[in-house]
């Protein structure tokens, strides 16, 4: 491959995925951090109106019947409320979560042992359903129609099955990727939310909402920065508002306000839109040096000193939602917004271009965030 210039690690930088502040997945240490902000009630959930609405009536109406409500289905991007909402189901119902998750249950028989110690009304939340190995699944749709698994007694020709039938109970099934799921499964499910990623005004209420549950106070306008760079995630919400806290205590007077919100965010480069440094560097790397594109991911990646799946997974989903990098056969191109957003101007389409074509020239002011390919300290 051509010698272009890695920005990003080069002079013993750390690659960029370390300690990456914008990504919408958590880390165990963060998941504890986590749980003391999870809204417990539906009530307490932030926005996500008509799923929280088609669900405290689904919950309502089984909790009036005194029966176990249908099983539930919730899809949706990281970081969105797909565990809370799992865990607000059970307390709604009155009931204790019983919790595994795809990856976990590697036999059919691990599923079983878990079913069978199901108490009757219980709710079994298994998370990145998608995950489930086949014979895992086959057993999981029978045990939610028919509330029955067949226990396998014996091996080879003399093996049997043995009918343990289950008192009723309620699976929450939770998954990135609901396109994933066979048909079967999905269809066993009565209902299905699927979460959208939040406007900045709830976000802003889930900051305030933390901030208090932190016992820290925050001025109006910190929450509305902060939301607006929290790329409609919850999760990535209540992380930039510990950093925030941080920097209030550590070098300001202890009020989370604009200020502290800005200096904050700057520290840790992200900016205005939620980028940071990766996603800079990758529209940085499509305009500057390859005037546009089209370029393909790899090369692109390479530039960035990063893998190609980092940058497809990590980096690009949010970049292609923001209407800043095209997708195209031939290769990612950067759109009109990506380059007004670095405050470049795109190069003129009748001369000619080319990697390094060096056509961009800066126009805007330096954005908040750092220069672009600023690898900082
Ligand atoms: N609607 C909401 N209101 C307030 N806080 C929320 C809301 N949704 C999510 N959060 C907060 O965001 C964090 C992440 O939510 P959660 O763990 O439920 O996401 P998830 O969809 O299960 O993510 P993953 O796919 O990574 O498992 C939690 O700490 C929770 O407090
Ligand atoms: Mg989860």
């Amino acid at each position: 491959m051509a010698d272009f210039d890695r920005v990003g690690y080069e002079d013993g930088h750390e690659p960029f995925t370390s300690e990456r502040i914008v990504t919408s997945t958590a880390d165990d240490l963060e998941r504890a951090a986590e749980a003391a902000l999870r809204p417990r009630r539906l009530e307490e959930f932030v926005g996500q109106l008509v799923v929280r609405d088609q669900l405290s009536l689904v919950l309502q109406a089984a909790v009036a019947r005194g029966a176990t409500p249908d099983h539930v289905l919730l899809s949706g991007p990281p970081g969105l409320g797909k565990t809370t909402l799992a865990m607000i189901i059970a307390a709604e119902l009155g009931t204790s979560l019983r919790v595994t998750s795809g990856p976990a249950i590697q036999h059919a028989g691990d599923l079983a042992a878990v079913l069978s110690s199901l108490e009757e009304g219980e709710v079994l939340f298994i998370d990145e359903i998608h995950r489930l190995a086949r014979p895992a699944e086959e057993l999981l749709y029978v045990a939610m129609e028919d509330f029955r698994v067949d226990v396998v007694v014996g091996k080879g020709a003399g093996a049997s099955a043995i009918p343990l039938s289950l008192p009723p109970f309620t699976v929450v099934g939770a998954t990135t990727r609901a396109g994933l799921l066979p048909a079967p499964l999905r269809d066993r499910f009565g209902f299905t939310g699927h979460l959208d990623f939040y406007s900045a005004e709830e976000l802003e209420r889930v900051i305030i909402r933390s901030a208090g549950l932190l016992g820290v106070e925050i001025k109006h306008a910190a929450a509305h920065e902060i939301s607006g760079r929290s790329r409609g995630t919850p999760r990535i919400a209540n992380r930039l508002l510990r950093r925030v806290r941080d920097w209030a205590q550590v070098r300001g007077d202890g009020t989370m306000d604009l200020r502290a919100a800005r200096a904050a965010l700057e520290v840790y480069e992200v900016d205005e839109l939620g980028l940071d440094r990766l996603d800079r560097a990758v529209l940085g790397a499509l305009c500057t040096r390859f005037g546009g594109g089209p370029v393909g991911l790899s090369t692109l990646a390479v530039t960035v000193g990063e893998e190609s799946e980092t940058v497809e997974t990590v980096a690009e989903p949010f970049l292609v939602r923001e209407g800043l990098i095209g997708r195209t056969p031939r290769g990612r191109v950067a759109t009109p917004a990506a380059w007004a957003h670095l405050g470049l101007t795109p190069p003129d389409p009748l001369t000619p271009r080319g990697p390094g074509a060096g056509l961009a020239q800066r126009t805007g002011s330096a954005r908040s965030g750092g220069t672009l390919f600023d690898t900082g300290a």
